[in-house]
């Protein structure tokens, strides 16, 4: 497929993107200036609930940052977020900041690009899909093979290139449902890396009809990166269908004004778009014929993206066809699912679950950092460690401990929160290819990556909510790092105050589970306990 030039520049910009300051469209005051939209009274309250809620919508927009300011507050993160760099370098060679002392939670737009970035390969997920269909006497269609969706033969070489052998779970089910005539529409829920993007890239590449030079299919994703990731896999799909073309809304892609785009498809963030179907007129909604709605989840996570989404939706005629995928499926994100696809097909894959079998647990006491350290040199001494990944509070702890295993000859790579999102992703691929046998982070990395080679994890911070106490899932997360594949694992947790100590308890108690104490200074005992 041939993709518009723009694409060379946006990976430019990609690239650049932690150096550059974006450019953005201007807007005049007043937001989107809509002809009969109400303004909002300051005390006001507006009821989401109701059958009016696209007017809503503009009501509480009308009061909401405009979508060039929202994005301008990504520009101040962004920007404070450099302000806030010292010159000094981390032992990566990366800069560390002087906001040292924070934990570190990313954003879920961030932590789905990182995993993007650092997947191989589909996740296996042994669960069941669930299927609610709106039609309950239609047939059920599941199909075993990706000929049996009859694809154009170019894009059945686009599929099979990419190394998809068989349509993964979710898709099994979803891809019929997305291809069906007369169309249907489809909330699809199933955890990240199961196939979703992969799916509906195809159902798009699928629906277009190149002859016709205008959009045809427009998607809309949470940021900017998360667009470009998904328009990399439309191209790799379609490489073989040169006569359908991709376009991107992001920021910083301007067209001169007058333009109608001829791009079939329009990958986007819910701003541009909107700036493109209303200001600009580069796309008419009305000729849009499927639209797809990704990470609803991180969609209305993201401030103005859900309203921006409703108002997108409501340029769009009633025939076309809607998808919505999200990774998560809380209440918040099923109510905003369910106002933007009326009557829809509901296909759910539960995320397996995470499970402690195969790791063995211990604690260790110690009084404070520095005699946690020497219980992790013992450790080190006493076991023939792989990989371990140790986890720590703050970006100051993580950042301290690194140079201290440093000097003790260890390969270390440090992953914390201040690093952009592909510096992680080098980081974590390095640490993955062997390169470094220990990786010290803090909360950044508690989830979605798979190295094999991971026999410890150590919690030298035992991880805590906002109230202090403990947080199950995090931990959970955090050792399930290790005793993958499985391999098994152990985890060792550093307990250095009573409250340490009530936080394992509590730790214990959840998950019904007695975590015993290790001497590391008994290296008999402890080589006795790990080979057990
Ligand atoms: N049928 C398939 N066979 C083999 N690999 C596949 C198949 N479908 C997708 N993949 C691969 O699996 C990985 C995850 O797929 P994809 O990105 O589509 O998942 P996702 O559910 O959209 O994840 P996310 O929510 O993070 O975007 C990718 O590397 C993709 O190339």
């Amino acid at each position: 497929m041939l993709s518009s030039a723009w694409c060379l520049q946006t990976r430019c910009l990609w690239v650049t993107r932690a150096l550059k300051a974006p450019v953005f469209p201007t807007r005049p005051e007043g937001g989107l200036g809509v002809a009969g939209q109400q303004r909002k009274q300051p005390g006001s309250c507006v009821n989401m609930s109701e059958d009016s809620w696209a007017v809503s919508v503009d009501v509480q927009e009308a009061t909401a940052p405009s979508a060039s300011s929202a994005q301008f507050d990504i520009s101040k993160k962004t920007s404070r977020t450099r302000s806030s760099l010292s010159t000094r370098g981390d032992i990566n060679g990366n800069i560390v900041p002087r906001d040292v002392e924070r934990g570190d939670e990313p954003g879920p737009a961030d932590q789905s690009l990182l995993h993007k970035m650092i997947r191989r390969s589909l996740v296996r997920n042994r669960n069941e899909v669930e299927v609610l269909q709106r039609d309950p006497n239609s047939p059920l269609y599941s199909v075993k093979s990706f000929e049996d969706l009859r694809l154009k033969p170019e894009l059945l070489s686009g599929v099979y290139n990419m190394g998809f052998n068989r349509p993964s779970r979710i898709q099994e089910n979803a891809l019929p449902m997305m291809l069906a005539q007369p169309p249907l529409n489809l909330i699809a829920q199933a955890q990240s890396g199961t196939g979703k993007t992969a799916a509906f890239s195809l159902a798009m590449l699928s629906h277009v009809n190149p002859a016709n030079k205008w959009p045809q299919c427009l998607c809309i994703s949470p940021t900017y990166e998360l667009a470009l990731q998904i328009g990399q896999v439309i191209e790799q799909m379609g490489k073989f269908c040169p006569d359908v073309k991709l376009a991107y809304a992001i920021r910083g892609n301007r067209m001169e004004r007058g333009t109608k785009l001829q791009q079939q498809i329009v990958i986007g963030t819910p701003g541009t778009v909107l700036d493109w179907c209303i200001k600009y007129k580069f796309i008419d909604p009305k000729k849009i014929t499927m639209f797809v709605l990704d990470e609803a989840d991180v969609m209305i996570a993201t401030q103005g993206h859900r309203d921006q989404s409703f108002r997108i939706h409501r340029q769009l005629t009633k025939d076309c066809q809607m998808l919505l995928f999200s990774a998560t499926f809380e209440d918040s994100v099923w109510g905003f699912a369910k106002k933007v696809i009326p009557d829809p097909n509901i296909i759910r894959l539960r995320r397996e679950e995470e499970t402690l079998d195969t790791i063995k647990q211990y604690y260790v006491v110690c009084r404070e950092e520095e005699d946690k350290f020497t219980a992790l040199c013992n450790l080190y001494g006493g076991l023939t460690i792989a990989q371990a990944i140790i986890f720590c509070r703050t970006r100051k702890t993580a950042a301290w401990l690194s140079v201290n295993m440093v000097k003790e000859g260890h390969q270390v790579a440090l992953l914390s929160g201040e690093l952009a999102v592909e510096q992680r992703a080098a980081v974590i691929e390095r640490y993955r290819n062997g390169m470094e046998k220990v990786l010290v982070t803090t909360n950044v990395c508690s989830r979605g990556i798979d190295v094999e080679q991971v026999s410890l994890v150590v919690n030298f911070d035992l991880p805590v909510d906002i109230d202090g106490n403990a947080d199950n899932e995090t931990y959970l997360h955090r050792i399930g790092r290790t005793g993958r594949f499985g391999k098994r694992g152990f985890a060792v947790n550093m307990v250095d105050s009573e409250h340490g100590m009530d936080i394992l308890r509590q730790i214990e108690i959840h998950f019904n589970r007695s975590i015993p104490k290790l001497d590391p200074s008994d290296t008999a005992a402890m080589e006795k306990e790990f080979n057990r």
